[in-house]
């Protein structure tokens, strides 16, 4: 049975775009190339002697057979000579060749190298909307079929076509000095209608190979579809039914594939009849000239087998023609990646954020996602150095957009957030970054160890700073309980280990970083009381001498606050310690109340 792979829809070349495409591609790995340009010139005399050494085996072929033409019951010294050149030849033709692949490979892996990290560091200073707009899984298909477009071209290239119009050049020079320029017109002639015919061809073939990998495609996705709804299949006793629909894809596939292989056959005949037709016409002369005692018969056979030579590497251009095609659409999908600028990024004059206190100043603050949808509308406020300043409000109100804000993965609609007078959107990035460590709302973490994912949140922290953060995030008990420790693996995006805990190591991550200033984003939501209550004393020994931002649910776990701001609709609806909002009986103290009655 076929195998099932998935219905990826690649897109289609276009003409128009394979210029511009190999201009750019070419102008980008003109550095690579450079860079190991004696490596390049290396490979590239490994490939001319390779070539010419197989251009000269039918040349000792002709001097065998003319040597033996004269002698045929005695092998003399000389035709000896020429068996062992021969086979010489035949050897350093294989053996050069490997040469050239071994020294040009590492040119190529080192350019997919480079432009690989080029793409994945460029994505890295895209926005977060970049990422949360397009899908993980189809970037990494750009990518990937980027660099190995990249590596198909300059294989290609280098293996395949520069060799080919080496070899053709040689043998037009051979024929004309040998023979005659008759020779090398009618080679020329035959080369370029094959040329010109296997493009063509290739041209009207590509919509019977499109239409039977799609076929393939929709039949492995109807499978897949079918085999996955096992149960419901069953349950409705159809078996019947899916055998039917699955055989009417299949024979959709039958049918696609049989109009490929039928424009298959008509290629690769034409080829084989122009090949054909120019053989034995340089046949046909050089046979009328070896009677007319003008040729040997070792030239004859000197001519057939540079013909056969010749056109070997010429049957894979159709091959070849369509995959470069393909190669130069999927290197224009990733360089398309290039062409989309980050939209946050530091400006000409970014200044390093100069922290002195750590305070935080919201002024009328206005943004949204989406047009015509605001989410914080002329918000302000202020979280004094060193405090500890609580966001509460309903689910949806603003409150997490609130830190998205300040670590700046989004452009304001107006107004300033500034650290110390400093207006964030004036400073560098990193140096923002750098300031503020957060426990978000949904801790991610990486499929490492727990250590491992700890250290992330300062990679060159020593092992008494991480055994610190752990023991402060109250982790020692569970990891001690682990058979692995520190050392237990938690799975892809954390998934083995429960939610309180990835907060746990969230917290200690966020410990590790040192950063002035402290966001904690719901970060006891997914944790018991008794865990809940260690926490809430871990974060307020970290948060002491710390500016904080604690965005809550829990009313009870931010009542000992400095300030709390209570957020409605975007907008501030009031602020103040725990015991004034209550007595001030609004918003907050409604909240309150509610909360106090579901607890009892
Ligand atoms: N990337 C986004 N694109 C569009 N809308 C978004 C995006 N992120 C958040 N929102 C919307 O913005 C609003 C505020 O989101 P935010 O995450 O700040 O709420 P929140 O107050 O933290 O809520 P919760 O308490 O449920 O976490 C929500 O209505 C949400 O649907």
């Amino acid at each position: 049975m076929r195998g099932m792979r998935s219905a990826a829809k690649q897109p289609e070349p276009t003409k128009r775009n394979d210029a511009t495409n190999l201009k750019q591609t070419l102008a980008m790995l003109w550095p690579y190339l450079w860079q190991f340009k004696y490596r390049v010139l290396l490979a590239l005399l490994a490939l001319i002697a390779a070539k010419a050494a197989t251009l000269l085996m039918p040349l000792a072929l002709k001097y065998i057979i003319d040597a033996l033409d004269g002698n045929r019951h005695q092998l003399l010294m000389v035709p000896v000579v020429l068996l062992l050149l021969y086979g010489g030849l035949r050897f350093a033709g294989v053996f050069l060749g490997e040469v050239r692949d071994a020294l040009f490979g590492r040119v190529t892996e080192h350019a997919m190298r480079q432009l690989g990290l080029r793409v994945f560091q460029h994505l890295h200073s895209l926005e977060l909307a970049f990422h949360l707009d397009r899908q993980t899984g189809g970037i990494s298909r750009d990518i990937e079929r980027g660099t190995n477009g990249l590596s198909f071209l300059m294989r290609f290239l280098m293996f395949n076509i520069v060799p080919t119009l080496f070899e053709i050049v040689a043998v037009t020079v051979i024929f004309a000095t040998l023979f005659s320029p008759l020779y090398s017109l009618i080679t020329l002639i035959a080369v370029s209608v094959y040329i010109f015919f296997t493009v063509v061809i290739t041209e009207w073939r590509n919509k019977y190979t499109r239409e039977a990998n799609q076929a393939d495609n929709t039949t492995n996705s109807r499978a897949i579809d079918s085999l996955l709804n096992y149960e419901t299949v069953k349950y409705f006793n159809n078996e019947q039914y899916e055998a039917q629909t699955y055989d009417s894809f299949l024979a959709k596939w039958e049918q696609a594939r049989l109009k490929n292989r039928l424009s298959l056959l008509a290629l690769n005949s034409g080829q084989a009849f122009i090949i054909a037709g120019a053989i034995t016409l340089l046949m046909w002369l050089a046979s009328t000239e070896v009677v007319n005692k003008q040729l040997t018969l070792g030239d004859l056979v000197m001519v057939n087998a540079y013909m056969i030579q010749l056109f070997l590497p010429l049957n894979f251009l159709g091959f070849v023609y369509r995959e470069i095609r393909r190669a130069l659409t999927d290197l224009e999908n990733m360089l398309g990646l290039f062409k989309r600028k980050p939209l946050i990024s530091d400006t000409a004059d970014a200044q390093l954020l100069q922290l002195t206190q750590g305070e935080i100043s919201f002024n009328q603050v206005s943004f949204n996602y989406q047009q015509q949808r605001p989410i914080l509308q002329q918000l302000s406020f202020t979280i004094p150095a060193g405090s500890k300043v609580a966001i509460v409000g309903a689910s949806g109100a603003g409150k997490s957009t609130i830190a998205r804000l300040l670590y700046r993965f989004y452009n304001l609609n107006s107004g300033n957030i500034t650290i110390d007078g400093q207006d964030i959107s004036q400073v560098t990035l990193d140096s923002l970054r750098r300031s503020i460590a957060i426990v978000p709302q949904d801790t991610v973490l990486f499929n490492s160890s727990i250590r491992d994912n700890i250290r992330y949140g300062r990679p060159d922290a020593s092992e008494a700073d991480i055994d610190h953060a752990i023991s402060l995030a109250y982790l020692t008990d569970f990891i001690t309980s682990l058979p692995q420790g520190d050392a237990t693996l938690v799975g892809e995006r954390g998934l083995k280990v429960s939610g309180g805990e990835k907060q746990r190591i969230a917290i200690a991550r966020a410990i590790l970083k040192r950063s002035p200033i402290l966001i904690f984003d719901e970060a006891t939501s997914a944790l018991d009381s008794s865990s809940e209550q260690a926490i809430l004393k871990a974060m307020r020994e970290v948060a002491r001498n710390h500016t904080s931002l604690v965005i809550a649910h829990r009313l009870s776990t931010i009542t000992d606050a400095d300030n709390i701001i209570v957020l409605k609709h975007g907008q501030l609806a009031e602020q103040g310690s725990h015991d004034s909002l209550l007595a001030a009986g609004g918003e907050y103290a409604r909240m309150w109340q509610l909360q106090q009655k579901q607890q009892n």
